[in-house]
């Protein structure tokens, strides 16, 4: 969410970034309905003092006036009251369309409609050449057995699937290693619930907007969070953060769920789109200082990088576009992991920053120096997601006999060369 001041005093920077994210806000009647508001509480705020004059005066009037003063006293109430819940209909108006305005994207960020507009920052890591024709993820599970694709969608539906034996070991053993490899950067291990209020969705920025995405448990007034950003994000909300606690650094290891209710007919055959996965997210909350929120930008992205080494994975980073970034988005930059099977790169993480556009919304501040209270700035990077990081893990480094060599990173923790 933006201030009410900076739309104020910035329309024209408002009004390109409605442009060029593609949203459909009409902002000049947000303002006038701001005009309105103020307005109307003026009028208020005026009747209710003027009420208590009247009130105060009523001991020292003369009794002959009291009948008079009273009705005037009782009428100007009427009137505010009247007005109050006018107001608050309008404030509610308001609210929601605050609520669908977008953060301003950073200056470097390419302009246009959707992803066809983003640009390659970087591609590290060789693109493997088999002397030999490769399978993909699914061949490969099929020939060892790594898996039940099949009769879980009996007990689940589709897009659920089984990891078994050495590849379900190996989920929970990249997801330990991730997890070590973060707390060595200083992140806070933390395992985070996929139930949460739909004010939690609210603070991220996915409602109003993706309600469809999530699975909802309306007996509970709950819903199914499709990351751990969705529950770190309000996790202070309400507090005030002294400075001395910043960054707060998270490693939030969580059950994600999505409805990929637009994704009908894509990806539909394995791991790289399902409705149940797990994720390692990377949180940071920061003070809003735009050069220290870039440092933690990059720090993220590193992060995720120094990951996908090890896993010896290659990859390409991605400066998305405006139109693709999303609402709230400052910045994003997608990591994608090359799929020898598909023959081209994959989207694995997606490192965002969101300046104080998430914390407005989730009411997340701290104290500063000189003990002014302030808005944060929250960032959140993938470390890790799987199944889908096991697509690029488990087709880049195939043998011609169907195995699968690991990365030295892991043949310790998976006690062997092999998977
Ligand atoms: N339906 C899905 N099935 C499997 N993996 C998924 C699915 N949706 C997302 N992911 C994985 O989760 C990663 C992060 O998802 S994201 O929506 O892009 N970004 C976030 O959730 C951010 N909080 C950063 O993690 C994706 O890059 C992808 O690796």
């Amino acid at each position: 969410m933006l201030s009410l001041n900076f739309i104020r005093e910035n329309g024209d920077t408002v009004r390109k970034a409605i442009a060029d994210k593609n949203v459909d806000i009409d902002i000049d009647a947000l303002l006038a309905l701001d005009g309105e508001v103020r307005a109307m509480k003026t009028e208020v705020d005026d009747l209710r003092r003027q009420r208590n004059e009247i009130s105060a005066s009523f001991k020292t009037a003369d009794p002959s006036e009291r009948p008079a003063l009273g009705a005037k006293a009782k009428e100007m109430g009427a009137r505010a009251g009247e007005i109050e819940a006018a107001l608050a209909e309008k404030s509610g108006a308001l609210e929601a369309l605050m609520l669908r305005l977008p953060g301003i994207p950073w200056d470097g960020a390419p302009i246009g409609p959707d992803e066809t507009f983003n640009t390659v920052v970087r591609q590290v890591g060789e693109i493997p050449s088999f002397d030999f024709e490769p399978r993909d993820h699914v061949a490969l599970i099929e020939m060892n057995d790594w898996a039940d694709l099949g009769r879980i969608t009996q007990v689940s539906g589709s897009r659920q699937y089984c990891l078994k034996g050495r590849l379900a070991l190996l989920e929970q053993a990249l997801m330990f290693w991730a997890q070590q490899k973060l707390a060595a950067e200083g992140f806070t291990m933390m395992t985070v619930p996929a139930l949460a209020r739909p004010s939690a969705f609210v603070a991220t920025g996915h409602f109003p907007g993706h309600e469809e995405e999530a699975y909802e448990i309306p007996k509970d007034e709950l819903y199914l969070a499709g990351t751990g950003e969705i529950a770190l994000t309000s996790l202070h909300s309400g507090e005030i953060i002294e400075a001395d606690k910043l960054p707060i650094l998270y490693a939030g290891y969580s059950p994600c769920f999505r409805r990929e209710a637009g994704s009908a007919g894509r990806d539909v055959r394995g791991l790289l789109r399902v409705h149940q996965f797990y994720k390692l997210e990377q949180y940071v909350i920061c003070e809003d200082d735009d050069a220290i929120s870039a440092e933690w930008h990059a720090r993220l992205l590193a992060n995720a990088e120094m990951l996908l080494k090890d896993l010896e994975i290659p990859y390409q980073v991605v400066e998305t576009s405006t139109g693709d970034m999303g609402l709230g988005k400052y910045r994003m930059n997608d990591i994608e992991s090359w799929v020898p099977s598909l023959g081209k790169y994959r989207e694995t993480h997606s490192c965002s920053t969101l300046h104080d556009w998430q914390a407005r919304r989730a009411n997340l501040r701290w104290r500063d120096g000189e003990r002014k209270v302030r808005f944060v700035h929250t960032l959140n990077n993938t470390a890790l997601a799987s199944p889908r990081i096991l697509v690029p893990l488990l087709e880049n480094h195939q043998q011609a006999d169907g195995r699968v060599k690991l990365p030295k990173a892991l043949q310790g923790l998976m006690g062997g060369e092999y998977l």
